[in-house]
């Protein structure tokens, strides 16, 4: 068989990096055709001289010289336009875009990917927060066209295969509880940004780790949940399970369900996404089922966790709603990583967001995009 082709939109994000990884494991079975950075062309240059892929995207021009210069080879394209982004998330010879971009960042080049046709294998859980609704119009009945890589959502995937999506009766989305999951409300004032990025489990990008210490991520994930399976938000629940081994479990309308299991690593889901409906060997660490060890858990704690409260709040409004949340979060997020404001202002912002802005329009790339600016300007004033 000849390699699939890879877009890898973020290839030097914590997604990208471990895609990469399993390419070195499969160098016969994937050809790296384009990839991408915001700002860390130094680490770009280097996969970039390494995988020798056609095109290499930079967002921010002002590194496009120092790239051109670290580039031992002439094979590479090199781009720094943002239609450009939206090119790659396109191109005729692409088998498979990685949407690995964090943010609303990744919103357009996974409209644009879908809309050409391709097939996209869907970290960027942001794009269906934002427009899930708009995503499933342009895929219509094309199912297989959108494959998630997130590790619960992939889980549900795996576990759904031959199934009939009408004997569905629950969703249960596995969460760790990051690294509050036993914290004090009062212990909770004082949270510094070096204790809310050190997650219990997954090693991730800063945004997504924060996500998780404000249980946020499982907000998001129950949308994105939503809008991949088709499923009622009020059938889909999450439950703390701290060991993060069992990724997500299906409960069908006999009784029975279904769970994946693992131990935590994103290298399973992205190969499952990159090569389904099949699977490939992977060299990762296996379950010692002759070791003792517990599968625990817990009822999430929403008053802990507002951010969750938030999201679901905003996905039962729907409309604009769900983009406001995410873009307020997005700059709640990163003050916060700046130590700006503190973990409890986070929701407060998020909420002032989706109290004052309007959340009814039809939903287009335009209307998204504008609502995006607004819930941001808003956000970094409060
Ligand atoms: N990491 C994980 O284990 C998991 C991640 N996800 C999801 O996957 C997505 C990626 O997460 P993760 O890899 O952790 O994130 P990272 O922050 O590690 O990587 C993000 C990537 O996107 C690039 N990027 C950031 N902003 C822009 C921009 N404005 N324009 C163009 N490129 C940009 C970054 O470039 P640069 O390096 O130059 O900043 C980097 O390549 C997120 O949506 C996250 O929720 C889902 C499940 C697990
Ligand atoms: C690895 C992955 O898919 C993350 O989304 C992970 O789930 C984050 O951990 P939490 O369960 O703490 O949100
Ligand atoms: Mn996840």
């Amino acid at each position: 068989m000849s390699p699939k082709n890879i877009v890898i939109l973020g290839s030097t994000g914590s997604i990208g990096m471990q895609a990469l990884e399993i390419f070195r494991q499969h160098p016969d079975q994937f050809r790296v055709l384009a990839l991408s950075c915001n700002s860390s062309w130094q680490k770009l240059a280097e996969q970039v001289n390494e995988f020798r892929p056609a095109y290499a995207f930079a967002a921010q021009k002002k590194h496009l010289k120092n790239l051109e210069k670290a580039i031992t080879h002439s094979e590479t394209t090199l781009l720094c336009k943002r239609s450009d982004l939206l090119d790659l998330a396109s191109l005729d010879e692409a088998d498979v875009i990685l949407n690995s971009l964090v943010g609303f960042s990744g919103f357009a080049p996974t409209i644009e990917a879908l809309r050409s046709g391709k097939r996209v294998a869907l970290a960027n859980k942001e794009s269906l927060v934002v427009g899930g609704g708009l995503i499933k119009d342009i895929i219509g009945d094309r199912q297989d066209q959108l494959i998630p890589v997130d590790s619960e959502h992939s889980a549900m995937l795996q576990c759904l295969v031959g199934e009939e999506v009408e004997n569905v009766e629950k969703l249960v989305i596995t969460a760790s509880g990051g690294p509050f999951r036993t914290w004090t409300k009062e212990q909770m004032q004082k949270i510094t940004v070096e204790d809310a990025l050190d997650h219990p489990n997954w090693s991730m990008g800063a945004k997504i780790t924060i996500d998780s210490a404000t249980m946020m991520n499982k907000g998001l994930e129950i949308i994105e949940a939503h809008w991949l399976f088709d499923i009622p938000l009020e059938r889909i629940e999450a439950v703390v399970h701290p060991q993060s081994i069992i990724h997500s479990v299906v409960t069908f309308n006999d009784g029975s369900s279904k769970a994946q299991l693992g131990p935590p690593t994103m290298k399973v889901p992205i190969l499952y996404a990159l090569t389904y409906p099949d699977r490939e060997p992977l060299e990762v660490p296996r379950l010692d089922w002759q070791q003792a060890f517990d599968l625990t858990f817990e009822p999430v704690d929403y008053d802990r966790f507002p951010c969750l409260g938030l999201a679901l709040e905003a996905a039962r409004t729907s409309g604009l709603a769900p983009a406001i949340l995410n873009a307020a979060n997005e700059v709640a997020v990163s003050r916060f990583l700046d130590s700006e404001i503190s973990y409890i202002t986070i929701p407060k912002i998020i909420s002032s967001c989706l109290e004052e802005l309007n959340n009814s329009a039809t939903l287009s790339l335009d209307t998204l995009k504008n609502i995006d600016k607004q819930a941001r300007d808003l956000a970094r004033t409060i």
